[in-house]
């Protein structure tokens, strides 16, 4: 396992992301290198949500178009719809928006726009979770979403060189008809797309028990998708070691409670389990307090292997390159630790080994290059 290491040897930074023995001015530069650096880092996302990607501009597209929606049209406005008073309140604008998408064409469009967006962030690779329950319950003709997501990938590969694949995600909260038809969508090899490689839950949890879903999560498994579920996001850490019970998870989805379970933190450094951490999203759906107050830290010192990532970057403001800077400051990185970050994830992605290999060699010589200018 990739171990981030600390920043070291340019002077010693507070918890408060300043440095401390160095003029401000030094300061400023230097945190301005580091995104700078970010910016160019050749990166892989592995948590991030389809529809909750849509950009401002995407979504006030959209919402022009239906007028019957409460969405609003201005970009400006978005910002203030997209301020969340708790996790549930966030779960409504984000249907709000799911009920935006209402053709194959919105589909494909918005697919191939997160590709575009992620390509300007320097991602090669990504794992976007769709939840195909909420397209083809609004009356999206299966095949032609299967299609329409297809078609995007394909052309965002060719045309920006970013690698796309899939995540289906049960919508927990919509019950065991949503598992049903998640696990046919993503089993049944006549729909099946090619990109899809995982299998996840995501939703509410609280009164959404995992162990529920294991019949589902079994059948995916059987059929070669590995597992994801979202757990510890939003209630204690006994959901994660449902999720790694019950669901065969291979990663996690946020984790964050997993903080308050010592011999949790031990069983997933031991057996190689990631976290997909998303800070910003943890403090805007108030999940967690404050950012000095994430269990990040608490992770990487328990030898977690730890990836970050965006989860629904526009509606919480950021993306990835401002989530590596979030964590450089909450782990006080360098160049190299942010490299070692950044490599975690592609060790922690379902990418195969020669891409895996290729990944990492690009993420090291950039970084040489970066350090030897
Ligand atoms: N941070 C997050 N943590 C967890 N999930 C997250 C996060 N971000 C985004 N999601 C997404 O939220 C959706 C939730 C959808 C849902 O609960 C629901 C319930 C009832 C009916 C329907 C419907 O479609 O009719 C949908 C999922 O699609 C999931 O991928
Ligand atoms: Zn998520």
């Amino acid at each position: 396992m990739i171990r981030v290491p600390p920043h070291r040897g340019r002077g010693r930074r507070s918890r408060g992301g300043t440095l401390t023995d160095r003029p401000a001015a030094h300061a400023a530069g230097e945190a301005r290198d580091l995104h700078a650096f970010i910016a160019g880092l050749p990166k892989a996302e592995l948590h991030v949500h389809h529809v909750g990607s849509a950009s401002p501009r995407i979504v006030s597209e959209l919402a022009a178009r239906h007028p019957d929606s409460k969405v609003p049209t201005d970009p400006e406005a978005l910002v203030d719809y997209f301020t969340f008073t708790d996790f549930a309140h966030f779960i409504e604008v984000y249907l709000s928006v799911v009920d935006l998408i209402r053709t194959p064409e919105d589909v494909r469009l918005l697919t191939f726009e997160v590709a575009r967006e992620l390509a300007r962030q320097q991602v090669r690779y990504a794992e976007l979770t769709i939840t195909p329950f909420s397209s083809t319950r609004r009356g999206i003709d299966e095949r032609a979403f299967m299609d329409a997501i297809e078609d995007a990938r394909k052309a965002a590969e060719a045309e920006f060189g970013t690698v796309l694949r899939w995540c289906f995600d049960i919508p927990g909260e919509a019950g065991l008809e949503a598992a049903e038809e998640t696990t046919r969508l993503a089993t049944d090899d006549r729909l099946r797309p090619e990109g899809l490689v995982s299998f996840g839950l995501g939703g509410p949890e609280i009164g959404v028990p995992r162990p529920q879903f294991k019949p589902y999560f079994d059948r995916a498994v059987a059929a070669g998708l590995r597992s994801v579920p979202h757990a510890g996001e939003t209630t204690g850490p006994q959901t994660v070691w449902d999720a790694l019970t019950h669901l065969h998870a291979e990663r996690i989805g946020h984790g964050t409670s997993s903080a308050q379970d010592p011999k949790l933190l031990a069983h997933l450094a031991e057996h190689r389990i990631a976290l997909e951490v998303c800070p910003t999203s943890n403090i805007a759906t108030r999940a967690v307090r404050t950012l000095d107050e994430h269990p990040i830290g608490e992770f990487v010192r328990a030898g977690v292997l730890v990836t970050v990532n965006s989860d629904d970057p526009p509606m919480f403001g950021t993306d990835l390159n401002s989530e590596y800077a979030v964590a450089a400051r909450l782990l006080d990185l360098d160049e190299r630790g942010l490299a070692a970050l950044a490599k975690n994830a592609v060790e922690a992605s379902f990418l195969d080994e020669p891409g895996k290999a290729r990944l990492a060699a690009e993420i090291d010589s950039y970084t040489s290059a970066w350090l030897a200018r």
